[in-house]
Formats: C-alpha cells, structure tokens, sequence
C-alpha cells in the first residue's frame, strides 16, 4: 500500500459519511455556490509572476510544517505579495485543513483560489463550489480515464476551472480532455514522496499549448522557475518554502519580488 492508497481509501469513507450528513441538494442551496467565480487559468496567462502559493500546515511527508500562523494572515500575506492564486489544503487527516479553512479564505482575498483535496467523487467537486472555491484539483494517479472526464466535465458545468495533475507519461495521456484548463505535473512523486524538477522538464514537451503548464512541488528558489519558463510553464504552485517560515506572506513577497 502507498499513501496514496491510504489516502484514497479513507478518502471513500468520509465522503460516504458526508454524503449522509449533507446531500447535493442541501449544498446547492449554500449561498457561495452561486458566486460567480474566477478563472485561475486566466489569472496565471496574464501574469509575469504565475506564483499560486499554498496554505498547507503539515504534510504525510514533513509532519508539521507550520500550525502556529493564522490562515487568514497567510492568505492575505499571499495576495499582497503578488501571488495569481491561493491553494487550499482542505484535507484534515493528512494535510490538517478543512473545509472551513477555504471559507476564510474565501473570505479574506480576491485572487482565485484552488481547493486542495483528493477528489474521488463528484460530492467533492459540488462541495467545493458550495465553500467558496473557483477551481479544483483532479490527480491522474487516483482516477480511471473515465473518471477525469465525467469529474471535469462536472467541475466546467459548475464552472470551476480544473487543474489535472500528472507525474508521468501514462497519466499524462489520459489527462488531455477538453474541459481541463491547466496541467500540473507534480515533481514530488505521490507514492514515495520523492521531489525531482527533471519530471516538469520531461512532460513539459508532451503537453499541448492550449493547456496551462503548472509546475508543482519542491520549487524553493527563482532560478527554478525562471528556468521552468523556458519550458512554457506559467504557473508554479508552491507550499512548503513559504509555509515553513515564521511570515509565509513576507517571504511569499521577497521571493515574487526577485521574479519581476
Ligand atoms: O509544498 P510544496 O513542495 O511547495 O508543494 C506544494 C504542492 O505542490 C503540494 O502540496 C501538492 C501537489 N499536489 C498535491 C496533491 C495533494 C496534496 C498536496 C499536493
């Protein structure tokens, strides 16, 4: 068993029990599930910067990375210092966020902001648009072919933007759908957590142009991404090196301040 595995086997027992606990119909009827949304892909076209910078207090791989910030701190620190959008770890039982989190975060920025999870059911998707998110996160390593289709296919009806995230050739292929916005090749391997930037060099070649490239995973210093632009990625989804400093928002503006 990988982590993933772990992960996605729990994953099919919450939803169950929420499932239960509040329906479809019952989150239809939230009131941000009428917001209009942002484009996150749009965001990151226009940007020189391309940063979607993470909130993520601990990680399977690294235990605690930070519990002692405010969300609502970090997230504002983010968009001040220049980040296109805001990721959302809302996992409890690996990542320590919730769903309550993406509310304060909603909340508190105006930049669009990605729902950090591990979708496994169409419930998830309704939830993130029911708590405020304008994209979400799909991972090639957890669903079938069919399933990345049906799932983005929800997700543009809800008119969410979809980031897919691939680690390798094999995902990659079956990810080249028409309701996909952004392909993120993820540098840390979801099985073995093992980061390494040659995987956003790779796959690079093998994504189409009219798909946003997001580099994600590892990236701690500019000389990776500017680096990484020359292999057309626009977007560069980071956590851990902010969030492991005291002020994620403060280091999240030296660090956008040096890509300008
Ligand atoms: O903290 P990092 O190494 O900068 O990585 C951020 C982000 O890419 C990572 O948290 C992530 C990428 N894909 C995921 C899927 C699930 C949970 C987490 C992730």
């Amino acid at each position: 068993m990988t982590i993933l595995d772990n992960i996605t086997a729990y994953k099919l027992k919450e939803v169950a029990a929420k499932k239960e606990a509040i329906p479809v119909r019952l989150l239809e009827k939230f009131p941000l599930f009428a917001k209009e949304t942002k484009s996150l892909a749009e965001a990151l076209r226009i940007s020189t910067t391309g940063i979607i910078a993470e909130h993520k207090r601990r990680s399977p791989s690294k235990s605690v990375i930070n519990d002692k910030v405010l969300l609502h701190e970090v997230v504002s620190g983010y968009e001040l210092a220049g980040a296109k959008g805001i990721s959302v770890l809302t996992d409890s039982n690996f990542f320590g966020g919730s769903l309550d989190d993406l509310l304060v975060a909603e909340k508190t920025v105006s930049i669009p902001i990605l729902r950090k999870e591990f979708i496994i059911d169409p419930y998830q998707i309704y939830e993130a648009k029911a708590y405020g998110a304008d994209a979400i996160l799909l991972i090639a390593a957890c669903l079938s072919a069919e399933e990345l289709k049906q799932f983005s296919h929800l997700a543009k009806n809800l008119k969410l933007d979809v980031l897919l995230e691939v680690h390798n050739s094999e995902e990659l292929q079956k990810s080249l759908l028409p309701n996909v916005d952004m392909i993120g090749v993820n540098n840390r391997n979801l099985k073995n957590f093992k980061v390494n930037i040659e995987t956003s060099r790779k796959l690079s070649k093998e994504i189409p142009t009219d798909f946003v490239k997001i580099s994600e995973s590892g990236i701690s210093d500019v000389e990776t991404i500017k680096e990484l632009r020359t292999y057309g990625f626009e977007g560069f989804l980071i956590g851990e090196n902010f969030m492991k400093t005291e002020n994620p928002g403060e280091t999240a503006k030296q660090f956008i301040e040096k890509l300008r």
